[in-house]
């Protein structure tokens, strides 16, 4: 009986002891988890900051945009938007061409020209095109008419480079879209500028591009500097853009900007959208830098001197 009670009694303070080192656990678990709990808000606040971060990162601030003259997401169908501005004084250097020199100047933009569908085929002839090579970074060039294609750091001849393979990348009906296409763009500048269609000329460089955001390894490859394509081309006097992708679908940063006085107004560019412009110091302007994905797009652009024509490109 004595020795039941003395088990007994060594029974009840195990359990108490065992209770107290459960409770002693409970006390620490609780306490780290108290620990913890203190740092849920910081924890959030640095998960809103990366996300701030990506956002920025994706999305520049738009400081530097006074207007946004075409959203992506907008349909410019049937006529183009078209705004005015004045002609620059520099017209004043250059010969007249009666009928084709700028007596108006502006710009304007087109969904209506181009359609989603043959933007798409132009899209696939980049990409087939540009993937037999293309530059270390930012902006790789095809040129359709000399064949000209950005290759490491240098150009290269596709025509003479990679010799027959070069009708696996590219079939005489592409060439065939390349022209109707042309003949549209130049028939729709002609109309919006009042000028004779048949006294424009296809120009040079006609360029596929494509843009992403790798950095640019030489000075061909910087896209984004302002400029005036009478300057920096030469023979241009009407510029037009064709773009073959989505801005905020496929890339980010990457829009057109025209830079004003009084301002920064941009075009969004939307895949079969054609924006078109004289390219005169009226016109200074720059792309943004590509954040993110790839931009393609296609220079098409006319003289009003024919000694600058060149025909359409055509397979060799
Ligand atoms: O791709 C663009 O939006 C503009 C390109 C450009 O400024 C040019 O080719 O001169
Ligand atoms: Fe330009």
């Amino acid at each position: 009986m004595a020795q039941m009670r003395m088990r007994n009694t060594k029974g009840s303070n195990a359990t108490e002891i065992e209770k107290k080192i459960k409770r002693g656990n409970a006390l620490r678990q609780g306490s780290a988890w108290r620990g913890y709990r203190g740092l849920v808000p910081w924890l959030l606040v640095a998960l809103c900051l990366c996300g701030v971060a990506m956002w920025l990162y994706i999305n520049p601030l738009d400081s530097d945009i006074t207007e946004t003259l075409v959203h992506q997401g907008e349909l410019v169908s049937p006529h183009p938007r078209v705004y005015t501005v004045r002609c620059s004084e520099d017209y004043e250097n250059y010969k007249r061409y009666p009928g084709c020199t700028p007596q108006k100047c502006g710009r304007a933009v087109t969904d209506s020209v181009v359609t989603r569908e043959e933007a798409q085929v132009l899209r696939r002839l980049a990409e087939k095109g540009l993937a037999l090579a293309g530059s270390e970074g930012g902006a790789s060039i095809l040129d359709l008419h000399s064949g000209a294609l950005s290759m490491g750091k240098q150009f290269v001849n596709i025509y003479r480079y990679f010799g027959d393979q070069i009708r696996d990348a590219f079939t005489q009906e592409d060439f065939q879209l390349y022209r109707v296409v042309r003949g549209r763009i130049q028939a729709v500048i002609a109309e919006t500028f009042g000028l004779n269609p048949t006294l424009m000329y296809l120009t040079k460089p006609t360029f596929f591009s494509r843009i992403n955001s790798t950095a640019a390894k030489t000075q061909h490859d910087e896209y984004w500097h302002p400029h005036i394509d009478k300057e920096t081309y030469g023979s241009f006097d009407y510029t037009s853009l064709l773009y073959l992708s989505d801005y905020g679908y496929d890339f980010t940063g990457g829009r057109f900007v025209f830079m004003d006085q009084n301002g920064n107004r941009t075009v969004e560019p939307r895949t079969g959208r054609v924006s078109f412009f004289s390219s005169g110091s009226e016109n200074l302007h720059r792309v943004e830098k590509v954040t993110w994905g790839t931009r393609y797009a296609i220079t098409v652009s006319f003289s009003c001197d024919p000694a600058h024509a060149i025909s359409d490109p055509t397979l060799p």
